[in-house]
């Protein structure tokens, strides 16, 4: 825990605190913001793991919530200092309607910035994703990019679209006055693709792997790079810029910063082996097993079952065109904006992010 010598006042509002980023938000806001008086997570499911926080130094309020909901939203708004928005329907693979994801991620954002505004709320920090920049439709590679590089951010994916849209109403929120008088200060933290503790295409896999006689089969060539970034990092740039907003609103008013650490560059399928190779899996051969061409055709198939299967079940496996287009199409990060408007350095390296993902899959079969 930070020292502080002011006695704690704070109010925080995680949206979306329970979800596998949203549990890491939480835990590090409880040990590293030593203002925080009262701590409320919002979100459409509550875990039982809130439970064993209430025994701490700060209140934690657990609030089911929908953030569709607009009332429900300015309830749990009203009266805090900062607002971390990371509640979103995070689906590609056919889950929920294009509707339900723009309900959720574009109205739900307008309600999270309206209720900002009506009660007073100052400070708004939105989880967006690399995925408002890329990859595009025409899948064009974004490699070793930063937030100024030029881009085609063309998409026709109801999540990414949703991403987009919802990223744009919070920075063209920046300004507005909330009632009191005082301008809304908000920014966009975009984090390429999340591992760690909790996330659950990881452990999809592991157990796939598991199934298949502890081994993998290559689809993706390995020169194909997709950026990754450590969940404690991710969560510690939202406490961070949680925390320097006010101080520093004239600059990081409006802004979008990429989240980033030291984790290698390396294809989506080979950055997994550095967890599920120490966990017994291999991945076989050292180039795709089956062309491109063919793939495409199963996952096509993967489409068109889901689409037939539908009124009966929910079929959404991992291979659907969308996933086999991003995961074959560069997309990494090269940047330290983060650092230099608000001294952002990653508190976890790359071995210490590595060590605690395998420890975590390894335990998450028990
Ligand atoms: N997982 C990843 O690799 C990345 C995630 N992100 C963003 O990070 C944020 C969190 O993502 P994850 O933790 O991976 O997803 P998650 O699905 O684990 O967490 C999302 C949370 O939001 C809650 N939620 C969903 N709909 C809600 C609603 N209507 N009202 C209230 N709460 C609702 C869920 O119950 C869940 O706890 C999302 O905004 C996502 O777009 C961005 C980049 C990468
Ligand atoms: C079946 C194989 C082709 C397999 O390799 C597919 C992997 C696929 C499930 C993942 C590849 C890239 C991932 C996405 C990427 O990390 C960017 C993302 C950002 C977000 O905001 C949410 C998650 C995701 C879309 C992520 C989802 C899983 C992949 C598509």
């Amino acid at each position: 825990m930070a020292e502080s010598a002011e006695a704690p006042k704070l109010v925080y509002l995680v949206t979306g605190g329970c979800g596998f980023l949203g549990e890491h938000v939480v835990r590090m806001l409880l040990e590293q913001e030593p203002r925080l008086r009262e701590l409320r997570v919002f979100d459409l499911h509550l875990s039982s793991w809130l439970e064993e926080l209430k025994t701490g130094p700060v209140q934690v309020t657990p609030i089911q919530g929908d953030v569709t909901q607009a009332h429900q939203v300015a309830a749990a708004v009203s009266g805090a200092h900062v607002v971390i928005h990371t509640a979103g329907l995070v689906d590609v693979f056919g889950r929920a309607s294009p509707e339900t994801i723009y309900k959720v991620n574009v109205q739900g954002t307008q309600n999270v910035i309206e209720a900002c505004v009506q009660t007073g709320t100052r400070f708004l920090v939105y989880t967006s994703s690399m995925e408002v920049v890329g990859p595009n439709v025409k899948g064009q590679p974004f490699y070793r990019g930063n937030e100024d590089t030029p881009y085609e951010a063309l998409h026709k994916h109801p999540y990414p679209q949703s991403k987009a849209q919802a990223e744009r109403l919070v920075l063209q929120a920046n300004g507005r006055k909330v009632q009191g008088g005082l301008p809304l200060v908000t920014c966009a933290l975009r984090p390429t693709g999340i591992y760690g503790e909790g996330h659950q295409i990881m452990r999809d896999f592991y157990l796939q792997g598991l199934r298949l006689g502890s081994r993998l089969f290559r689809a993706i060539p390995a020169s194909v790079e997709h950026g990754r970034v450590y969940v404690g990092n991710v969560a510690w740039m939202h406490v961070l810029v949680a925390r320097e907003l006010e101080p520093r609103a004239e600059l990081m008013g409006g802004q979008v910063y990429f989240c980033y650490d030291k984790s290698p560059y390396k294809s989506y399928e080979d950055f997994n082996m550095e967890f599920l190779g120490p966990c017994g899996l291999r991945l076989v051969g050292t180039r795709p097993l089956l062309p491109y061409w063919l793939l495409m055709l199963l996952a096509t198939l993967n489409a068109l079952l889901q689409w037939l299967l539908r009124p009966l079940l929910l079929y959404a496996p991992l291979l659907n065109p969308y996933t086999l287009a991003i995961a074959n199409t560069t997309f990494t990060v090269s940047t330290n904006k983060a650092q230099r408007h608000f001294g952002y350095e990653p508190l976890f390296s790359w071995e210490d992010s590595r060590t605690r993902t395998i420890l975590w899959v390894q335990g998450s079969t028990q």
